[in-house]
Formats: structure tokens, C-alpha cells, sequence
């Protein structure tokens, strides 16, 4: 018997072939076979079960976690995966556990910032987890200023050690994820001083707990900082509080690869910029955009299988209603999401490429590309997770009423989500950095310098600053060369009138403090070029399959006409565009929708997610909505029972009129 599709239909009316999508989706045929396949074991294994998370206490929520960190681990031991299919893993098991951190911060921290003789020391057992792992550099009175970290390391040249202190309640460090009951070990980014002076933040490997019982090693204070918000979401996690009294530690667990301290008490610099301290951010920020396509495109697919299932008004002669994808109001909310997800996964792409190619550099000692892959990464990861984090809220709210219910998915989604907005860099504080660099290279144009990479186009800002937009008709929005020089003129125009404000104080600090709002939109609008930019080099790429190139065009012109719908303002207080022609795109925009609408339900099937991994009844494969609503109801621990506990205590005396004298 044919498997109940109710997105048969939806499905036949695809104009492209959905599997040659699925392969441009994972980025190759090799990761959508490793994808598929891992994503496949992950559900098959009753071990990770997600359904009745949000309902856990947090204690059970916690022991599941560890029981699913351990058995996963057993997973990738016996199926002997490389750490790439480990990783996937892992992120197909979707529940956030203190493994994310030991290879996503510690592992790489050592790695990025240890000698080649402390990576020989601690990677082994790294790697085999016979220690665990965290990253502690947040403290509780300090996050985005790392400068301002107070976490002090002492050197004692008696000993040949450091002492790490905690010397105040706000210096304990707060928040690192998997530090509050599970790491035996952490990273700690404390002040270096020796001899009296304060040498600024460095690393170092610090024990934490004992290998034998678990318990904390002395002189160390640590637990857990509490329930989060939503429900399941990230309340997986165990972040920690954590405070040192004299904790001594051998002078060899500094992280020395950049800046030294000798027997002797001596510090000594290589000349290697300071910031390579920071270069464990940077790799994790390239991950949070990778990652950033992934929560869209899970949102846009629950929204938009429930969007092509719901039918709501219009009902003609007795027929259906309407299916709620066919209103013009859900497409213009809902496909700018999925047009979003895609650009998203291709920058995302982009931006793995760049992270490799700067490590690559620095480890031949090149230090030109530094500053341009801080600014792509810090920006991105600033305007893909707001953008995500809205986008999934829209998501929920397109499914109604229904996607308040945890078991659309999207209420815990947002949950576990929302922190990417503030961890690894408030959003707010990355693009005034970018903000700075962009400063930076404008200042640098009038010494002969040429702006190169995700900047060169500055290049031409005597140009982008007077040209005009050429459209004369709407379908002339199609044409990448418009697109891409109407995004150009804008953040060109727009950091031009930053820096021409900024010239005006005659303080630069008290400029940027003061104009900031407007530095934050200039560097929006250079990080919205990049994403467009990128899907544009995408499409210039050679793309099998049939009609895969044709709806990836189409999604690509959606993605950059909705941005400048959005930001209709910038584009023509700037002069880029006028407000004719702003209509003129807003209307090639309509025809758009018109075209991504019978392929919607195909493009996000091109993502390839298991009913596991979705975890929603709304977003289900088959598109059997209601029956699983019903059954779902039924498996709440509420209705165990008809008649509820506390009837008799709280409802029955106000019923019968006895609440004077009932004992509540
Ligand atoms: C399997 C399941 C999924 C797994 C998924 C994987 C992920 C694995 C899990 C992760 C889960 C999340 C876990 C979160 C864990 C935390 O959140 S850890 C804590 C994160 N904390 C932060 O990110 C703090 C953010 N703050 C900062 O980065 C810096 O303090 C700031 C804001 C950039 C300021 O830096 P500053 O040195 O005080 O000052 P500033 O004068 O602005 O900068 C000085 C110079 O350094 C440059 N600079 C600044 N930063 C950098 C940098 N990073 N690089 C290069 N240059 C830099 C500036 O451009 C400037 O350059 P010049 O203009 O002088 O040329």
C-alpha cells in the first residue's frame, strides 16, 4: 500500500529535480550521503527520542542529555566515524550537551592557541575524552569586553606556577556551557601577570575536577547557573558558574604558542597581533552562520508543509477552503524566509572557504587577511542569527494558533535558538566592530591602499557614490548587475556619510559612541551585500539538474528585493534607487512569489530533515497535521487521568460553594 502523502499533490508540481537540490543543499553528493545517512541512524535509535523533552524536569532533561552524549559517543567508537560524521552526529541528535563546547571551543582553543608540545600533551586525551573539556572566558560581570575580564593568573617564580584567583563576585566566571557539572577541565582566559604587571588576557589549562571521583579539585567553587529560558531548549546545557581561590597550576598550562612566560618570570611577545587570543571566536562565530541556515530552513519547512496543509476562508460553492500558502500575505512573510535559508546556507559556505584559506595564512605567518575575516565573521554571525531568530518567530506566528503548541516544534526552536543572538558576541557589539573596520578602510582609501576581498568595491566609491539605478521596468530588478550595484551604492553611500559625520568630532571615540546607531545600519547594509553577493557567485557556478539553477535564480531575487523592500529607506534616502523604482521591485517581487509558490513544498523538501530531527507534528513529511495534533493532545501527562489532581483540594469546593471554609 502506498505510504498517506497529503503532499502528493504539492510534490507533483514541482519544476525542478528535488534530489539534484538536495545534493546543492548539503554543499556535495559525498556530505548529503554522510547526512542522510547519519540523520537516518540518529532516528532509527530509540536512545534519542526528543518528543517528550519540553515536559522533562530539568534534573531528568540533564540525565538525558548525559545519556545521550554517552551513547552517541559509544556510536561513533563502534561505528568508528570520522569527526566530521561525529560531528554530524551529534548535530542530528539536536539536544545541546557539553560536547558541543569540548570539540567546538576546547579542542579547538588548544589547537589554535597551545604549543605544538601542549597539543601533543592534551589533544590525545582530548580526543579520547579521557578529559572533557570548556571554554571559560565569560565572567559575571563581564561578556563582550574580554578586555575588561578580571579573572587574574599570577606568576610565582618560587614555584613556577600560576595562582588563578577569582578576585570579586563579579569576576566569577558565568555562563560557560558545560562547565557547571560535567568538564574536568577548562580553557580560563585570565589576566597574565608577572612581576607586578597586568600583561592583558591569556589562556590557560586549568583542572577543574577530579578524574577519579568527580569532585571539584580544591580551591575550586562550581555548579550549575540555573533553568533558562523555554522549555527543553538549551536547559540541556549545564553553563556554570565557577570561582578560583589561589588555584595553582604548572606554568606550562599558559597557552604559549603566541606569547610566552619564562622560568625566569619573563614575559615575551612574538610579534603576532594580539588577537589571534580571540581566534577561537572566530572559528566558532564561522560555525554559528553555518549553522544559522540550518534553524531557518527547519523553521520554513514546519511553516511551510503546515502553510500548504492549513486551509483557512474561501470556500466556494461548498468546496475547500483555501490553503493558507495561496494568500498572498503568507507568501510575502514566508518566502523571503526560505529565499532567506538558502542565501543563508551559500554564505554560510562562502564563509568556511574564508575561515580555512585566513588559518592557512596565519600559519605561514600572513596577516593581511585578519582584520577582513574578523569583520565577515563577526558581522555575519550578527546578521544571520537575528535574522534567524526573527525568522523563526515569524514561523510560528504564519502557523496560527497551532505554533504556540511546543509540538509544532517552534516554541522550542526559538528557545534554543535565541542565545545565538548574544553567545560568542552580543549582535550589536559585532557590528559596531564591523562598523570599525569599515571606518578603517575608508581612512585608508586616500593613501593609495586598495580595498580588496568583501571591501573592494569601496574601490569604486567615487563611482557607486553618483551613480543611478538603470531600472526602468520591473523585470529589470532581475539583472544581478542592477542588484548587486544598487547594494553596493547603498553601503558604500552609507558608510560615507558615517565617515563624513565621524570627521566632523574632533574626538573619533566620542564620534563612533555618538553616531553608533547609524554605524550599526552602514554595517547591515556591507554584511547584506555580502550574503546577496555570495548567492549571486553561487549562481555563476556550474549547477546540474533539471531546473535546479532556475528556482535557485528565483530564490536569490526574492532574498535580495524583499531586503530592499524592507529597506526601501536606505535605498532611496541614499539615492541608490527611486521611489519608482523601489514600486518597481516591490512588483517584480509579487511575480516572484508566484513562481516559488508550486515549488515551495519541493524546496524545503530539498533539505532533507527526518521527522526526528523536525520534531513537529505540523511539519511532518506526509503532511498528516490534525491525526497527530489529536493523538499528541492525549500523551500529555495532564490528561492521565479524566478528573485532574486537585480536584478535590482546589475545584470542587468552588463548585459546591465551600471555598470559605476550604483548606487550601
Ligand atoms: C554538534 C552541534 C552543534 C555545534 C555548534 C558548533 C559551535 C560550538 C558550540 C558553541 C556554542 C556557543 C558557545 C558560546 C560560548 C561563548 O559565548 S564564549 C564567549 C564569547 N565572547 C565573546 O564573543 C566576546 C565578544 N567580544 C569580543 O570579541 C571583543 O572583546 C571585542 C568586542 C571584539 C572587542 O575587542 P577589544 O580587543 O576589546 O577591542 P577593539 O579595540 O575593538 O579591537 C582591537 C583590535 O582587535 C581587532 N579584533 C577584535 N576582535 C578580533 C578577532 N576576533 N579577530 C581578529 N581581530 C579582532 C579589532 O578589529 C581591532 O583591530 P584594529 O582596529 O586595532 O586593527
Amino acid at each position: 500500500m502506498a505510504a498517506l502523502d497529503y503532499h502528493a499533490e504539492e510534490r507533483s508540481k514541482a519544476e525542478f529535480d528535488v534530489e539534484e537540490m538536495k545534493i546543492v543543499w548539503a554543499g556535495s553528493r559525498h556530505d548529503y550521503e554522510i547526512n542522510d545517512r547519519v540523520a537516518r541512524l540518529v532516528a532509527s535509535d530509540p536512545v534519542f527520542r526528543k518528543d517528550n523533552r519540553t515536559m522533562l524536569t530539568r534534573k531528568d532533561l540533564f540525565k538525558d542529555t548525559l545519556r545521550k552524549a554517552a551513547h552517541a559517543w559509544k556510536r561513533i567508537i563502534e561505528l568508528r566515524l570520522s569527526e566530521d560524521e561525529a560531528y554530524k552526529l551529534r548535530f542530528y541528535v539536536d539536544q545541546p550537551a557539553f560536547t558541543d563546547l569540548h570539540w567546538g571551543m576546547f579542542i579547538p582553543a588548544i589547537k589554535g592557541q597551545g604549543t605544538e608540545e601542549q597539543q601533543e600533551k592534551w589533544l590525545p586525551m582530548a580526543y579520547k575524552m579521557q578529559i572533557i573539556g570548556c571554554y571559560a572566558q565569560t565572567e559575571l560581570g563581564h561578556g563582550s569586553n574580554v578586555q575588561g575580564l578580571e579573572t587574574t593568573a599570577t606568576f610565582d617564580p618560587q614555584t613556577d606556577e600560576f595562582v588563578i584567583h577569582s578576585p570579586t563576585l563579579t569576576s566569577s566566571k558565568w555562563w560557560p556551557g558545560g562547565l557547571g557539572k560535567v568538564s574536568t577541565h577548562a580553557v580560563v582566559y585570565a589576566r597574565l601577570i608577572t612581576d607586578g604587571k597586568d600583561h592583558g588576557v591569556h589562556g590557560f589549562i586549568v583542572q577543574l575536577r577530579s578524574l577519579d571521583d568527580h569532585s571539584p579539585l580544591p580551591g575550586i567553587t562550581v555548579g550549575d547557573i540555573g533553568m533558562k529560558f523555554g522549555s527543553g531548549a538549551y536547559n540541556s546545557m549545564d553553563n556554570g558558574v565557577l570561582r578560583f581561590d589561589h588555584v595553582r597550576i604548572p606554568r606550562n598550562q599558559m597557552l604559549m604558542r603566541d606569547s610566552q612566560v619564562t622560568r625566569e618570570g619573563k614575559y615575551m611577545h612574538s610579534d603576532v597581533p594580539t588577537q589571534l587570543v580571540y581566534g577561537t571566536m572566530v572559528n566558532v562565530r564561522q560555525k554559528i552562520v553555518s549553522n544559522a541556515s540550518g534553524a531557518l530552513s527547519r523553521a520554513v519547512c514546519i511553516a511551510t508543509r503546515y502553510s500548504a496543509v492549513r486551509r483557512q476562508f474561501g470556500s466556494q460553492n461548498g468546496g475547500p477552503e483555501t490553503q493558507v500558502i495561496d494568500y498572498r500575505t503568507q507568501q510575502s512573510r514566508l518566502f523571503p524566509l526560505l529565499a532567506s535559508a538558502y542565501a543563508f546556507r551559500f554564505v554560510g559556505e562562502w564563509l568556511t572557504w574564508l575561515y580555512a584559506d585566513v588559518t592557512q595564512r596565519l600559519q605561514a605567518n600572513d596577516f593581511s587577511t585578519l582584520s577582513e575575516a574578523h569583520a565577515c565573521t563577526a558581522g555575519l554571525k550578527s546578521i544571520t542569527t537575528s535574522e534567524t531568530l526573527d525568522g523563526i518567530e515569524e514561523c510560528r506566528k504564519l502557523c496560527g494558533g497551532h505554533g504556540y503548541l511546543s509540538s509544532s516544534g517552534l516554541p522550542e526552536l526559538f528557545a534554543v535558538y535565541a542565545p545565538n543572538c548574544t553567545y560568542e558576541g552580543d549582535n550589536i557589539v559585532l557590528l559596531l566592530q564591523v562598523a570599525r573596520f569599515l571606518m578603517k578602510t575608508f581612512s585608508q582609501l586616500g593613501s593609495g591602499k586598495k580595498p580588496v576581498g568583501t571591501t573592494a568595491y569601496m574601490g569604486r566609491a567615487e563611482h557607486l557614490m553618483q551613480c543611478c539605478c538603470e531600472v526602468e521596468r520591473a523585470e529589470d530588478w532581475l539583472k544581478p548587475s542592477v542588484i548587486l550595484e544598487a547594494f553596493e551604492a547603498r553601503a558604500a553611500r552609507m558608510s560615507v556619510s558615517c565617515a563624513t559625520n565621524l570627521s566632523k568630532f574632533s574626538n573619533p571615540e566620542e564620534g563612533f559612541a555618538e553616531l553608533s546607531a547609524d554605524l550599526v545600519e552602514a554595517a547591515v547594509a556591507h554584511c547584506q551585500l555580502i550574503v546577496v553577493s555570495k548567492f549571486v557567485e553561487k549562481l555563476q557556478q556550474d549547477i546540474p539538474g533539471k531546473g535546479v539553477k532556475r528556482q535557485l535564480e528565483i530564490l536569490c531575487n526574492v532574498y535580495a528585493l524583499y531586503l530592499l523592500h524592507k529597506h526601501l529607506g536606505d535605498f532611496v534616502t541614499t539615492g541608490c534607487i527611486t521611489p519608482k523604482q523601489g514600486a518597481l521591485a516591490n512588483e517584480q517581487l509579487r511575480l516572484l512569489y508566484s513562481q516559488v509558490r508550486p515549488n515551495a513544498i519541493a524546496l524545503v523538501d530539498a533539505f532533507n530533515y527526518t521527522d526526528h530531527y523536525l520534531g513537529s507534528d505540523l511539519g511532518c513529511y506526509d503532511g498528516n497535521v490534525y491525526q497527530k495534533l489529536y493523538e499528541g493532545a492525549w500523551k500529555d501527562p495532564l490528561n492521565d487521568t479524566d478528573v485532574p489532581d486537585g480536584y478535590h483540594e482546589y475545584i470542587r469546593p468552588i463548585l459546591k460553594q465551600h471555598i470559605r471554609t476550604a483548606r487550601l
